[in-house]
């Protein structure tokens, strides 16, 4: 089953409707400046109101690895999403504080990006277009890539089922394609994973 990840959870009723929903992972935006940033003292909060089973991932942008780890060690979330530049050395230091799970984010513009996915050390890593911007990239720069992967990027209930059929990730993520005039709209939420749970019986 291609697991489901609602990232961009910023409101208390954003994880009612995310305990009704079920996604496999909530997403909050811990990088600051951003529409959808949350205080780390917030998505804490938000992350305690999470159903058991549900993994709350932080999406951090160009961190100091410190604050980074301090957030997985204490258990305000359990998957660390780097959105930003993040090089290998700044992996390797980010090990060297935590045992918790990275996901390294790349913004696909080429197979360069790609290529450099595939061996990239962090337990995960995701394909994208950018920062929450609900545009995709082009899936067939993405062929290839040799491991398991998330797949963000503009995805909703209208693509996401084409989207599983033909990259075949371990998880789709979406932010905007859930959302209504900015806000997480519950009927999208559902549309998403009905469409997922369809593409996947297919
Ligand atoms: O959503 C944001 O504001 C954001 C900020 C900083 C880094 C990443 C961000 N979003 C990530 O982008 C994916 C895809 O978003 P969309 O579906 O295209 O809107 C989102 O799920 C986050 O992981």
């Amino acid at each position: 089953m291609t697991r489901i990840k609602f990232c961009g959870i910023r409101r208390e009723e954003d994880v009612g409707y995310v305990n009704l929903v079920r996604p496999d992972y909530a997403g909050f935006v811990l990088a600051p400046g951003f529409r959808r940033t949350v205080s780390a003292q917030e998505a804490g909060r938000l992350s305690s109101l999470l159903d058991e089973g549900i993994v709350p991932v932080g999406v951090f942008v160009d961190e100091p690895p410190e604050n980074v780890a301090r957030l997985l060690e204490d258990g305000t979330i359990s998957i660390a999403q780097l959105h930003g530049m993040e090089d290998e050395e700044y992996l390797s230091r980010l090990m060297d504080l935590t045992s918790g799970t990275l996901m390294k984010c790349f913004r696909v513009s080429s197979r360069g990006d790609v290529e450099a996915a595939s061996c990239c050390s962090a337990d995960l890593v995701m394909l994208d277009s950018g920062t929450g911007t609900g545009k995709a990239f082009d899936w067939s720069l993405a062929e290839g890539l040799g491991r398991d992967f998330f797949l963000a990027g503009g995805l909703d209930p209208s693509n996401v089922g084409e989207a599983i059929k033909r990259m075949h990730p371990t998880a789709v993520d979406t932010s905007s394609g859930i959302e209504t005039d900015g806000f997480k709209d519950y009927e999208k939420m559902e549309a998403f994973v009905k469409a997922v749970r369809s593409a996947d019986g297919e």
